[in-house]
C-alpha cells in the first residue's frame, strides 16, 4: 500500500537499521491502542514491516478492517468495538506480550473550559484510567518478557496550553502515574521500560508527518528511552524554557493563539 511505501525511506538512519536487525529477536508481540487512524494507524504499518505480531484496537470496526486490509501479509489481530469509555475495560490481553503502546484518545473540544465536570471525568476514563487498567492487565506478561510500555502524550501534558483544559489534565495525569511507576520498577528491579512520548502538533504535511512521528515513537520504545520528543527541537526547547522561565513560556504560547472569535465563559 502507499502508506507502507512512504514509511520505507525514513528507516534509513542508523538506529532505524539497527532496530530492524534486532526487532525479530526483541519485539514480536505488540498491542497498539487507537490504531484505526492517525499516528496509531501509522505505527501499525511500521510494526508490520518489521514482522511484528500486532493487535490493534479501536471502536469502529470498518476503519480497523481497512487497516487490517493493508496488513494482510502480516499477523494482525483486530479488536474492534473496544470502547474505553466504560469504567473498567474488559481485559483483552492473553498470551505473551513484548510491547504495549497506549495511544488512543477520546473526543474533546478546542475552546475555553466550559465547566463541564462530566466531560473531564469521561475524558479521564478514556485517556488516563484505561491506560492504567491496560497496564495492570499487561504487566504480568511484560514482566515475563522484560518488555516495554509506551505512553503517547503531548506537549499539552507538560505545559499548560490554553483551549485544551480537559485534554491537558488527562495528559498531565499520565506523566504523574507513569513517571512514578518507573521509579517503583527501578526500586523493585522490574525490568519493564516506560517511555513517555511528548508530541507537538502532528500534521499530514512535511513539517511533522504522522508517519515519521510513528516511527520515532516505536524507536524510543524499542531503545527503552525514558521520553521521546517529537519534533525534538520544537518540544525540548520550550520545556527547557519552562523550567527556568515559566511565565515567559506561558506568554509566548498565548501569543500563538488568535482568540478573537472564541466565546468567553
Ligand atoms: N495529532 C496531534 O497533533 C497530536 C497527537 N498527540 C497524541 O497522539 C496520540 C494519537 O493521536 P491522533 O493520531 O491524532 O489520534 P486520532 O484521533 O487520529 O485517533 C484516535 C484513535 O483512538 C480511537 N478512539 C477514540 N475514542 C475511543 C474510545 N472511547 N475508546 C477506544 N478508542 C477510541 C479512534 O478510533 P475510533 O474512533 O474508531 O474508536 C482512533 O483509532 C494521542 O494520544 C494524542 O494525544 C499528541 C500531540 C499532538
Ligand atoms: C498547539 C500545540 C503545539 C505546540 C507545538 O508546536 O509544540 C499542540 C500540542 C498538542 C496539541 C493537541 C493535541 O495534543 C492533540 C489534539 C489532536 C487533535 O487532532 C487536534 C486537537 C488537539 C487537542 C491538539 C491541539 C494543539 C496542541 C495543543
Amino acid at each position: 500500500s502507499s502508506s507502507l511505501e512512504v514509511a520505507a525511506p525514513s528507516l534509513a538512519g542508523f538506529t532505524g537499521v539497527a532496530l530492524l536487525l534486532f526487532w525479530e529477536q526483541l519485539w514480536k508481540r505488540v498491542i497498539v491502542t487507537g490504531a484505526s487512524t492517525g499516528i496509531g494507524e501509522q505505527m501499525a504499518y511500521h510494526l508490520a514491516r518489521m514482522g511484528s505480531h500486532i493487535l490493534v484496537t479501536a471502536r469502529t470496526e470498518a476503519k480497523l478492517q481497512k487497516v487490517n486490509g493493508k496488513l494482510s501479509t502480516h499477523t494482525c489481530t483486530c479488536i474492534p468495538a473496544i470502547s474505553y469509555s466504560t469504567l473498567m475495560p474488559a481485559p483483552l490481553i492473553s498470551g505473551g506480550l513484548d510491547m504495549l503502546i497506549l495511544n488512543h484518545i477520546g473526543k474533546s473540544y478546542f475552546s475555553y473550559f466550559d465547566g463541564d465536570v462530566g466531560h473531564v471525568q469521561k475524558l479521564l476514563q478514556i485517556n488516563f484510567l484505561s491506560y492504567v487498567a491496560m497496564t495492570v492487565s499487561a504487566l504480568p506478561m511484560l514482566k515475563e518478557s522484560e518488555g516495554s510500555i509506551v505512553v503517547v502524550s503531548s506537549m499539552a501534558g507538560k505545559v499548560g496550553f490554553p483551549l485544551t483544559v480537559p485534554y491537558s489534565a488527562t495528559k498531565f495525569a499520565l506523566d504523574g502515574f507513569f513517571s512514578s511507576l518507573r521509579q517503583e520498577f527501578s526500586m523493585q528491579s522490574v525490568n519493564v521500560s516506560i517511555t513517555l512520548c511528548v508530541l507537538g502538533f502532528i500534521n499530514t504535511g512535511k513539517i511533522s508527518p504522522k508517519e515519521e512521528c510513528a516511527l520515532e515513537i516505536i524507536k524510543g520504545g524499542a531503545l527503552r528511552q525514558r521520553e521521546v520528543y517529537y519534533r525534538y527541537a520544537s518540544t525540548k526547547i520550550p520545556l527547557l524554557i519552562r523550567d527556568w522561565a515559566a511565565d515567559f513560556l506561558d506568554y509566548l504560547i498565548r501569543k500563538c493563539y488568535n482568540t478573537e472569535n472564541l466565546k468567553k465563559n
